[in-house]
């Protein structure tokens, strides 16, 4: 559904993306994950035009999106951070998003405005409110418009306990209808139970792509928290096996 192949980005001197290429496909819940700074929500960007690479191809349902941004109507997005005119009301915000995406009112999904309560909040006004009201504002816009692709950037940061299960389970119920999700989070426990797929990012690079079957057959570890632990483990080994290596011939030389 949504393919990268050798994208590369730069900010200025800084190379934030090198030749980072990966598929996925609808069904699939996959994981973005790595360190701060390692490049996800520069990879995320990249995939909804935000961000145009300076090299590499990226593609949705085998369309190349370089100028032409109509796909975006498939994707359901839910930034890091939201950005809304501050002055509108929740209520504005939603209907304006409405009139945009003209889907018609019985084809849109309000199961999170109902379950975070979001209805009795309609006349609060955007730059009024608390962060995780927002990201709940946010959420709700990604899941409204029953896109096939929903890209969550740190989704439940800012939520509290109850929110985060209810934000949860209708992942999991969206990934039930055979969509895509690709999801970042810094709390990988609680991306246990809902990934099918891991992406982990370091410097800019992409280190692997594995689905969470394989790489908790690879590490013998059934957490993933553990699993990737084992993983970064096993990296710095190697990469210190290398370095002694090379320090090795050096002496030689
Ligand atoms: N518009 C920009 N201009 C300059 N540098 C940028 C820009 N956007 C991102 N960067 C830099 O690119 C690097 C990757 O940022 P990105 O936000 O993609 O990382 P991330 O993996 O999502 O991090 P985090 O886990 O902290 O959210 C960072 O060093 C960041 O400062």
């Amino acid at each position: 559904m949504i393919s990268l192949q050798n994208i590369s980005k730069q900010f200025g001197r800084f190379k934030v993306l090198t030749d980072v290429s990966f598929s996925c496909n609808k069904g699939e819940c996959i994981a973005l994950i790595g360190p701060n700074g390692s490049g996800k929500t520069t990879i995320i960007k990249s995939i909804l035009g935000m961000v145009i690479p300076d090299s590499g191809t990226i593609t949705f349902r085998g369309k190349s999106i370089a100028n032409d941004y109509n796909y975006r109507s498939d994707i359901g997005y839910m930034p890091q951070m939201g950005r809304y005119p501050e002055n509108m009301s929740i209520g504005q915000v939603l209907g304006m998003m409405k009139d945009i995406r003209k889907i018609p009112e019985n084809l849109l999904d309000e199961d999170l405005i109902k379950s975070f309560g979001i209805n009795k909040l309609l006349d609060k006004r955007m730059g009024t409110l608390s962060g995780g009201t927002r990201q709940k504002v946010s959420a709700c816009l990604a899941f409204m418009f029953g896109s096939q692709a929903l890209i969550m950037d740190e989704p439940s940061a800012g939520l509290d306990p109850v929110s985060s299960e209810i934000l949860r389970e209708k992942i999991l119920i969206e990934k039930e209808k055979s969509k895509l999700v690709i999801i970042t989070s810094h709390v990988l426990s609680e991306l246990d139970d809902l990934i099918t797929e891991v992406i982990y990012m370091q410097d800019g690079r992409m280190l692997f792509q594995k689905s969470l079957h394989a790489l908790r057959k690879d590490t013998g570890e059934e957490k993933l928290s553990r699993a990737i632990a084992r993983v970064m483990r096993q990296q710095d080994e190697s990469d210190g096996l290398q370095e002694a290596r090379v320090n090795t011939s050096e002496l030689r030389n």
